[in-house]
């Protein structure tokens, strides 16, 4: 692909670098936006062709303001998604040592995967939210800057030239940030035998049975759910969307029927696209990601690690059918 993308910035983001291992993206021209929604609105107007977004981390769960923006407001698409491990530094002016710090800044999403780091290195340090790891970072150069510390990539550091106090923070060594490519409603990618299909379903009504209905549209055509989230609209109190990654594409036969199903119960479903899955490699090796993808690819492969069979997704599979069950003997 080619064209501008944007993406959520300044430049040293964990986003950038998931638009970076987009082919094509480094030599193109690349706008850095304040925040996510900032990043979708160059989208929605015509300025950028696609953002990089994050929408889920290993250990802290869905980027809410992700998952909100693409499922209100002029349709987008998802195109496909990056992973990224996560490493974290804090970085500090220089000549403070941990128990100098006073208030430290970073991303939301960055903050709470530290959290028991800094409970247990830096208790005294206040916390003020930031647009994003580099964003912090980055305001530490400023001689007024209402903090003395940040959180960010070692990448940032080195690139901006700041004193790391401590490396490797993360409370999870192996955690993954998940990002979305999305633009404008485009041409679906062809099928690649392993695919995603992200999908939007506002809950019809408060009624007993509803999400067992949206649910069996899935289960009763064997499609596996990979992420389920429920999200407020913020319309009023109790009322809720999902949002929802299925393995497959809209090409085959069980999704597009299952698509069509949740259209007849809850007319708002939004389609986000079908995309390919990450091909992670194998568990455990060094420098290597994690997921439920690459786990279930590992058995019977090559890889350098020997895992037991752990189909996670079947899970998923088993729960889906066991409420159907318990369901379908309620009603
Ligand atoms: O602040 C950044 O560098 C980002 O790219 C955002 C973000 C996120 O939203 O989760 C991305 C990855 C990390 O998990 C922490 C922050």
């Amino acid at each position: 692909m080619s064209g501008t993308y944007t993406f959520l910035g300044p430049e040293g983001t964990f986003t950038e670098a998931a638009l970076l291992q987009v082919p094509g993206a480094a030599a193109a021209h690349r706008i850095p936006a304040a925040n996510v929604s900032g990043a979708l609105e160059l989208i929605r107007n015509g300025t950028a062709e696609a953002a990089m977004v994050p929408i889920e981390n290993s250990v802290e769960g869905g980027v809410s303001a992700t998952l909100d923006a693409i499922a209100t407001g002029d349709p987008l698409q998802i195109l496909r998604e990056e992973l990224v491990p996560i490493r974290f530094v804090l970085v500090a002016r220089p000549g403070l040592a941990l128990a100098d710090i006073e208030a430290v800044s970073t991303h939301t999403h960055a903050w709470a995967q530290c959290r028991r780091w800094s409970e247990a290195n830096i208790p005294q340090a206040a916390y003020l939210p930031g647009s994003s790891t580099a964003a912090a970072a980055v305001g530490l150069l400023d001689d007024n800057c209402p903090y003395d510390a940040a959180i960010c990539s070692p990448l940032v550091a080195e690139q901006r030239g700041l004193h790391v106090l401590a490396e490797d923070i993360g409370d999870i060594s192996d955690a993954v940030t998940r990002f979305i490519l999305v633009s404008r409603p485009n041409r679906l990618p062809e099928p690649t035998g392993s695919d995603k299909t992200t999908l939007v379903v506002p809950l019809p009504e408060d009624r007993p049975g509803a999400l067992m209905e949206i649910l069996e549209q899935f289960g009763t055509r064997g499609v596996n759910l990979s992420r389920i989230e429920s999200r407020p609209t913020g319309q009023f109190l109790g009322d809720y969307f999902f949002s929802f990654d299925v393995d497959g594409h809209l090409a085959e036969q069980r999704v597009a029927d299952a698509v069509r199903g949740l259209h007849r119960i809850s007319p708002d479903t939004r389609f986000l696209g079908s995309y390919p899955a990450p091909t992670a490699a194998p568990p455990r090796c060094p420098g290597t990601i994690r997921t439920k993808h690459s786990v279930r690819r590992m058995n019977g492969s090559s890889g350098c690690c020997s895992l037991p069979e752990t189909p996670l997704s079947f899970r998923w599979h088993h729960l889906l059918s066991k409420l159907i069950e318990v369901g379908a003997e309620q009603y």
